[in-house]
């Protein structure tokens, strides 16, 4: 991050100031051009390849210090700080190493957060699967389950440096679906034996089950960082207006952007909300305040030209994996109540499977659930398989606490002057295979998705083995591609409404070379003052 007017006459830096009011209710590619801050309108780059995607472009006024971004973390300077931060999440857990020099004083100035790199110059980041629910009924392996991610991240931050470097274990909608009990069990068992092992800043506060609205708002806040969005606007920035704050004062700063999240097991969406809204009625407007986060990004309290009102909502149930299950739970649903009037339906055999409009042509698939089988045959129908979906968009499943997409209220998003990144599921659903990573154009996503399914499973396992797909997928990606961007489709254009045209959305996972995820956003809102200290 460059340096900024962010903070005028304050002696405090910005990043100090951040307060995330949580309201009641509470319980981020390889993709985007370098700098100078403005990444290019949508249309013109639409990246093909993880390496292609996001590229340097010398004529960048800021193309000197991205290429220090890129070296290697210098691990004999003595004046760096690091932080750690594991994001365990439903379908694996991941380490990801921060650094940052010490803020040098100036209020205009922003923290400067990174992710640290090797010798190598790679980005120190290592990820595990399956996720740490795997340990549910065994929670005193949980600390071995995260050993070689705290050994990994150990490795990498210069030992002198351990003492003083905090590390959070945060973990998201994998452990959000356990009971209580178990989340508490395992977290118990990393709060006792870590600090054993592993000389890092690490208490019980550092070890916990995020909801879903923080890991919206850690996302929300992470690429918005990364864009240098929270800067003061130089002449050419798309601005909006907003009135916010205490006074309601209106100012004119850089639009920020949105942010849509699709995990494993839940889907996030975030984005600022400029104006003051009305509502209908007071219990909408309560309903709507509980999806509204309110925080000060400024130098001080008193500062409004900071104060950021953001809608965000989560969705258990509907990350990429999790909605695989709802859908095959209603085929296995469906087909018991064909067995009671028929007697013998399609898929109780794997002579006579069911046919499966969301898997590839051929692809046979047997469910498992409760003593009970499904057979599934695929056969690659990607319109049918949209419609397919359509009813889970509302039926988020048999626990009533979880939220519905289709009946939830969602803040208005004006279309013509807004701006979205889409990650995790997002981003590996248009480019791991599709190739189609970079700017989201419906009807060539849709194009290639239908293509995808239509195609047989032996052409596409042959593809995959020879290697023809991005080096991220595997074979699971491969077999539930067709499901997962049909899902996408509908998740985007059906439950958040946005319009086939469409022209702002980006799917990413490194913009300006930095990998871009929640856990970004949140070591910039966990660490506020330790490099002031
Ligand atoms: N191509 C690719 N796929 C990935 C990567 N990381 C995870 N996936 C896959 O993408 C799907 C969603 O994973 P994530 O986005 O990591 O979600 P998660 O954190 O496990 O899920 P939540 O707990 O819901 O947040 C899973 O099927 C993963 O196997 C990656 O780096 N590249």
């Amino acid at each position: 991050m460059g340096t900024s007017s962010c903070c005028r006459g304050s002696a405090q830096a910005w990043v100090a100031h951040v307060a995330l009011t949580r309201h009641r209710g509470d319980q981020p590619g390889r993709g985007i051009d370098p700098p100078h801050r403005s990444p290019a309108p949508a249309s013109e780059s639409t990246g093909r390849s993880p390496g292609s995607v996001g590229r340097l472009r010398p004529e960048d006024k800021g193309y000197l210090a991205q290429v220090g971004d890129l070296e290697a973390t210098d691990t004999r300077d003595p004046m760096l700080n690091y932080g750690v931060v594991v994001d365990c999440g439903s379908s694996g857990s991941r380490v990801f190493v921060y650094f940052w020099p010490p803020h040098n004083g100036n209020p205009h100035d922003l923290l400067d957060i990174k992710q640290m790199r090797d010798h190598s110059s790679q980005p120190v980041v290592k990820k595990i699967k399956p996720g740490i629910s795997v340990v549910a009924a065994t929670p005193e392996q949980a600390t071995s389950y995260m050993r070689p991610l705290l050994r990994f991240a150990a490795a990498h931050v210069p030992a002198q440096k351990h003492k003083e470097t905090p590390l959070y274990i945060l973990c998201t909608a994998g452990m959000r679906l356990l009971p209580e009990r178990q989340q508490a069990a395992i977290l118990e068992d990393l709060v006792r034996h870590v600090p054993l092992e592993f000389d890092f800043l690490f208490s019980e506060t550092h070890a916990e089950v995020i909801s879903g609205k923080q890991e919206g708002v850690y996302a929300w806040i992470g690429i918005n960082f990364v864009l240098g969005r929270f800067d003061h606007p130089d002449g050419g920035d798309a601005v909006v207006t907003v009135a916010v704050g205490a006074q309601a004062e209106a100012v004119v700063r850089k639009r920020t952007v949105g942010i849509l999240d699709m995990g494993g097991a839940s889907l996030q969406i975030a984005y600022e909300v400029p104006g003051a809204s009305t509502f209908p009625s007071p219990q909408q407007e309560e309903a709507a305040k509980s999806l509204l986060a309110e925080f000060n990004l400024g130098c001080d309290v008193q500062h409004s030209a900071h104060v950021y009102r953001v809608y965000v909502s989560t969705f258990l149930g509907f990350g990429g994996n999790f909605a695989r299950q709802r859908y095959e739970d209603a085929l296995l649903n469906h087909s018991q109540a064909q067995h009671s009037l028929q007697g013998q339906p399609a898929g109780l055999t794997a002579d006579v499977p069911m046919l499966d409009p969301c898997l590839p042509v051929g692809l046979a698939d047997t469910v498992e659930r409760g003593g009970r089988q499904l057979h599934l045959r695929g056969h690659g129908a990607w319109q049918a398989c949209t419609q397919r979906l359509h009813p889970l968009l509302a039926h988020p499943g048999t626990n009533s606490s979880q939220a519905s997409l289709a009946g939830m209220y969602q803040a208005p998003i004006d279309f013509g002057n807004s701006e979205f990144y889409g990650f995790s599921e997002f981003f590996y659903c248009t480019e791991d295979v599709l190739r189609l990573g970079g700017r989201y154009h419906t009807p060539t996503f849709a194009r290639a998705a239908q293509d995808y399914c239509s195609q047989s499973w032996a052409v596409l396992t042959q593809r995959f083995q020879d290697g023809l797909y991005s080096s991220h997928a595997d074979q699971h990606r491969v077999k539930y591609q067709c499901f997962k961007s049909a899902w996408m489709y509908q998740v985007l254009h059906q439950g958040f409404h946005f319009p086939l045209d469409y022209p702002s959305l980006r799917t990413a996972q490194l913009v300006y070379d930095r990998e871009v995820q929640w856990t970004l956003g949140a070591i910039l809102y966990k660490t506020p003052s330790l490099p002031l200290r």
